[in-house]
């Protein structure tokens, strides 16, 4: 047997597998989201995942998605678009994609906007009649981010860790 291993993974799968993994890191109970911020030429540049601030411990913080604002996560939470946005110390984010689980929201629409992401590549898009997300939409269309929904392989991959 010669040549090259013909079933590796695609740049998609590996990055929205990425993307995944990141999400598991994610202590939210209802809904784990990952993203990965990839350059131009396929390299990897930044992941993050939905979670509390640095130092807002994920004990003492609420999960709860009901009750007063201040009792809920919903003031607490950086998103995981956000994260990777912020985590990435290398300067020009300029041309480069996001692989998100999650369609983004408005203000994470805005992050992406402004730091030069132009493609987005989304899988679940399970809040898209919210104003968030259809703002967010409004937004990406007119700053000429491409949007382009992951397309499953229903490849499986199994990890042991
Ligand atoms: N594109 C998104 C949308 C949401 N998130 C985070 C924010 C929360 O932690 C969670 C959503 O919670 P739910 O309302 O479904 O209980 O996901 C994100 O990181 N990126
Ligand atoms: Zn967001």
């Amino acid at each position: 047997m010669s040549g090259k291993r013909k079933d590796y993974i695609s740049w998609d799968e590996y990055f929205m597998g990425v993307a995944v993994l990141s999400g598991m890191r994610s202590k939210d109970p209802n809904t784990q989201v990952g993203a990965c911020i990839v350059s131009e030429d396929h390299k990897i540049l930044s992941m993050g995942y939905n979670g509390f601030p640095t130092g807002c411990s994920d004990d003492e913080f609420p999960w709860e998605r009901e009750g007063e604002p201040l009792e809920n996560k919903y003031f607490y939470t950086t998103h995981s678009e956000l994260n990777a946005i912020l985590n990435y110390r290398g300067g020009s984010l300029e041309g480069a994609t996001i692989y998100v689980t999650l369609f983004p929201c408005n203000e994470c629409a805005k992050a992406i906007i402004q730091s030069g992401i132009r493609r987005i590549v989304y899988d679940s898009d399970k809040y898209e009649t919210t104003p968030a997300v259809v703002a967010s939409k409004k937004m990406l269309n007119a700053a000429g981010v491409v949007l382009q929904r992951y397309e499953h392989t229903n490849r499986r991959i199994e990890l042991e860790l």
